[in-house]
């Protein structure tokens, strides 16, 4: 038999039809606290709110360039105190690499910055405009352009949410030598995400992303680490990776397998299934300083301080 870097032991999804296929990578098919088709402008409109009021009630700087591109801008929010050391939390939004902005995305900032945290939320070149290769160098430069701008940060923390927790874990397999910098990392936070493009491929999420299976499998961080494991940037830094119950079996798969291959190669990485949840209201329950996920990243930030 010939060897295979995937035994189809370890692609289950290969077995599913077009149809189930396309059903296991459609979120919002799997949410059970409203009809599928509200959900996803329930959510927008969470998110729309949220950034309204973080603009309103929270010092900012708005579109600060990370780059030279268009699309290559960020917002920053500050907490009330002035300080120059400080922990940053950096938030890529998801949107399946083809929706989603900055300007719908500021779900944590309150209850962060209330705490003492600085909170970045960050835009790239969506799909059509950007490739999934420039997206996930769009997150890495602006993850290095934060160390060059907060230098005595406390620490670098790097969530991501859905396509963009596929973004976030893409920085983990950075080559920091080559942006002439390394920056700060002391945690990444990566919720109901996706690691193994392939099955994205022949689902109508690929319309807009026209990803070849070379693109999918360059762009896959669970391919690439188990090929190639890069190094932990530091032995402080901590992975979670966190799925929500109701999020799709494809969904809570990608996760753990991701969380095993990141322990295997030597992150120090937990893996928690947060019930009660979904691949929304996961994201949404942010903007609440009480909910379960804002007491697991604030404990993430000020115990590792
Ligand atoms: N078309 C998808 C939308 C979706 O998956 C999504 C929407 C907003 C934020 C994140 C999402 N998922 C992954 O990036 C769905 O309705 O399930």
């Amino acid at each position: 038999m010939a060897a295979s870097a995937h035994p189809a032991s370890e692609t289950p999804w290969k077995t599913l039809s077009a149809e189930e296929l396309e059903k296991q990578y459609s979120p919002s098919r799997w949410v059970i606290r409203m009809k599928a088709e509200e959900v996803v402008s329930t959510f927008v409109q969470t998110g729309i709110q949220a950034t309204r009021k973080a603009r309103a009630t929270r010092r900012n700087q708005l579109d600060v360039p990370y780059g030279d591109g268009e699309g290559e801008k960020m917002d920053i929010y500050f907490p009330d105190e002035d300080s120059k050391a400080f922990p940053l939390f950096l938030f890529v939004h998801g949107g399946y690499w083809q929706n989603g902005s900055k300007d719908d995305s500021a779900f944590m900032v309150n209850p962060l910055t209330a705490q003492g945290v600085v909170v970045v939320i960050v835009d790239y070149d969506i799909a059509p405009k950007g490739t999934l290769d420039r997206m996930v160098d769009q997150v890495i430069r602006s993850v290095a352009f934060l160390q060059r701008r907060y230098p005595s940060n406390e620490g670098i923390y790097l969530c991501g949410h859905s396509a963009g927790a596929h973004l976030a874990a893409m920085v983990l397999l950075a080559s920091w030598t080559e942006h002439g910098i390394t920056p700060n990392l002391q945690g990444f936070l990566l919720v109901s995400g996706i690691y193994d493009l392939e099955p994205i491929i022949s689902t109508s999420q690929n319309a807009p992303l026209h990803m070849t299976l070379e693109d999918a499998q360059r762009n896959s961080p669970q391919r690439c680490l188990e090929m190639a494991p890069a190094r932990p940037v530091g032995p402080a830094c901590s992975v979670l990776v966190v799925v929500g119950q109701h999020d799709s079996p494809e969904f809570h798969r990608q996760s753990r397998e991701f969380y095993e291959t990141l322990r295997r190669v030597g992150w120090k990485a937990s893996f928690q299934q947060l019930r009660g949840v979904d691949h929304f209201d996961i994201i949404e329950n942010l903007t609440r300083e009480d909910d379960v996920l804002t007491q697991i990243i604030l404990k993430t930030i000020f115990l590792a301080l």
